[in-house]
């Protein structure tokens, strides 16, 4: 049973999804500590949050069963990427569901800042009749200036359009073209949208490069009377530049419904008479809410019970299907990366190389680099890895990766061959599945041969003279070792030369056996791999 928190408030359109998914229970939470949400997350396979918790890299650490966030809503800036992603956690978002309804609460902002409808509103309670006080000014004919094109920013623009004003904007990953053909005014500095706008609306993520775009020297460039309007991410306009702009007169006022700090403990803005504010209501609409809240629960649902990844943040997306297509994939790199982190016991590695061949070269390569890199970092580290974390993990050690493919295998349907470049020298092994379903080792170093690829592999290099065989089964056979299976491979094909063996034995042999069989005059070394059982789970996906 997956067991899924939800902290924030969250349509029960999305609550009675997960409520009739087999195999999730929902814990249900609201007004937790950040102390309260590191205990609760203990317990949770996976979480749904808007924007009112925040997960920093402390709640985030040293959270074994946790594999994915969704967040039910587009900015994830509350979510410490960079710590999930080191602990293997997924992220996703819902990005469409509330872009109509932020939209829409933007143009509304800027039509009530115009023609000062709360303040009138507000007068009217009080029994006033202020007509004079409370002149506007008109929109049409006036020019919006829009930073950050995407779906919110667009779908402003449209309404902007509609309403007859001129469209200017700036968004660095959108085209000409299509700016053209939207009709809308595109440039290529913030500076030149700034000047010209009467009304200037920012939605953008916050990011280090959009944290105060809007600054004093920029609100300086724009025109006297210049209005702003931000329902994206409080910090993107500077905060007490704004109001200092306000206060000079420079800024006739502004719109905000996002700010650096929720609610705002700097009440400066607030209170400014000139300032129109909403409590971070942009997605706070039912449609939006329904909307963001059945993705959240379908992104989460999917993911703990068919490993479907859609809309991450920090992964590439892979579906249902295509995730069972490549289990076996997986499992092959994954037990490659175990098998030649064990023989490589002394030797800092330095590149990991990985050659795909046959059927392998048609799969995803950057999954099967991933769990590769699981396998080679499992024993290594004390923190889970998996294939969220494991690339970023190995590169973070100096580890760098490259792969090559090629639809040619010579006699496998698929080959998959892992090199790990070390400080004392290369350790190579490749595998192959049979028949759909049975993992194999067929290269170690020179050598070939085929072997499971699974439970204890006893690998011993050695001259290859006549009893060592008889030699080891008796001392296997001695201490209740059971071989299960016995693989040979020589570097030459005539006899006499240097061979490894690999014993898939059916239980651990202790030191002793080990310390046995070393002991021969023959024996070169000897290597005890463990891998897991056949057939059984990846550790690191759902089922
Ligand atoms: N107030 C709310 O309740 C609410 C609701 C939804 C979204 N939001 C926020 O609105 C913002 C926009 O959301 P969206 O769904 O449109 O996201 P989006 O990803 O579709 O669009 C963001 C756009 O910003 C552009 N951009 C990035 N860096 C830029 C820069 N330095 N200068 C100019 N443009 C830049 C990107 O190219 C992209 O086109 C986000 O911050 C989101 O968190 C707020
Ligand atoms: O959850 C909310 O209501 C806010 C959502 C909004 O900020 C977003 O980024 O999607």
């Amino acid at each position: 049973m997956y067991r899924v928190l939800i902290t924030d408030n969250l349509s029960p359109a999305g609550l009675e999804i997960l409520n009739n998914t087999e195999g999730i229970e929902v814990d249900v939470r609201s007004g937790l500590s950040p102390e309260e949400v590191r205990e609760a997350l203990k317990e949770a396979d996976g979480i749904i949050i808007r924007s009112a918790t925040k997960l920093t890299p402390e709640l985030l650490e040293g959270q074994p069963r946790l594999k994915v966030i969704v967040r039910a809503g587009v900015g994830v800036d509350n979510i410490d990427l960079p710590a999930a992603t080191r602990e293997g956690i997924v992220v996703m978002n819902t990005p469409a569901g509330n872009t109509i309804s932020t939209a829409e609460h933007a143009v509304a902002m800027m039509m009530a800042l115009s023609r000062n409808i709360a303040p009138a509103a507000a007068g009217m309670k009080e029994g006033k009749w202020d007509r004079k006080k409370y002149t506007g000014t008109q929109l049409a004919g006036k020019t919006i200036g829009v930073i950050g094109l995407g779906r919110i920013g667009l779908a402003v623009a449209a309404r902007a359009q509609g309403l007859e004003m001129k469209v200017v904007g700036f968004d660095p990953f959108l085209s000409t073209e299509k700016a053209a053909e939207l009709g809308i005014g595109l440039y290529r500095e913030v500076d030149d949208v700034v000047k010209q706008a009467d009304y200037l609306t920012v939605h953008t993520p916050l990011t280090d490069e959009t944290r105060d775009m809007l600054d004093a020297a920029r609100l300086a460039k724009a025109k006297k009377g210049v209005r702003i309007i931000n329902c994206a991410r409080g910090g993107i306009v500077n905060e007490n530049d704004l109001a200092d702009a306000i206060e000079s007169g420079h800024v006739a006022g502004a719109a905000l419904d996002v700010f650096t700090k929720e609610p705002p403990e700097n009440r400066r803005l607030v209170e400014l008479p000139q300032v129109l504010t909403t409590p971070h209501l942009g997605a706070s609409t039912d449609e939006a809410q329904e909307l963001v809240a059945v993705e959240a629960a379908d992104l989460i649902a999917t993911y703990l019970t068919k490993n479907e990844i859609r809309h991450a943040i920090n992964m590439a997306p892979i579906s249902g299907a295509e995730m069972e297509s490549m289990k076996l994939y997986l499992d092959l790199a994954y037990r490659l990366g175990l098998t030649v982190a064990q023989m490589n016991r002394k030797g800092g590695i330095k590149k990991a190389k990985l050659d795909f061949r046959g059927e392998a070269a048609s799969k995803n390569i950057k999954l099967m680099t991933s769990a590769f890199s699981a396998g080679m970092l499992e024993s290594a580290l004390a923190e889970k890895v998996n294939i969220v974390n494991a690339e970023m993990t190995a590169r973070e050690r100096g580890i760098q990766f490259e792969d090559s493919s090629s639809e040619d295998s010579k006699s496998f349907s698929t080959l998959i061959s892992a090199t790990l470049e070390t400080d004392s020298g290369d350790v190579t092994a490749a595998g192959t599945i049979f028949g759909n379903e049975f993992l194999r080792l067929v290269r170690l170093g020179e050598f070939q041969m085929e072997s499971y690829l699974d439970g204890n592999l006893l690998v011993y290099r050695h001259l290859d003279v006549p009893g060592l065989i008889g030699y080891i089964g008796t001392i296997c056979g001695k201490h209740n070792v059971n071989i299960a299976n016995m693989a040979l491979g020589r570097a030459k094909k005539e006899p006499g030369g240097d061979s490894v063996a690999v014993l898939n034995l059916d239980s651990a042999p202790s030191d002793e056996v080990i310390q046995e069989i070393a002991g021969h005059e023959h024996v070169q070394g000897v290597e005890l791999l463990r891998l897991p059982p056949a057939g059984a789970p990846l550790p690191w996906l759902g089922n």
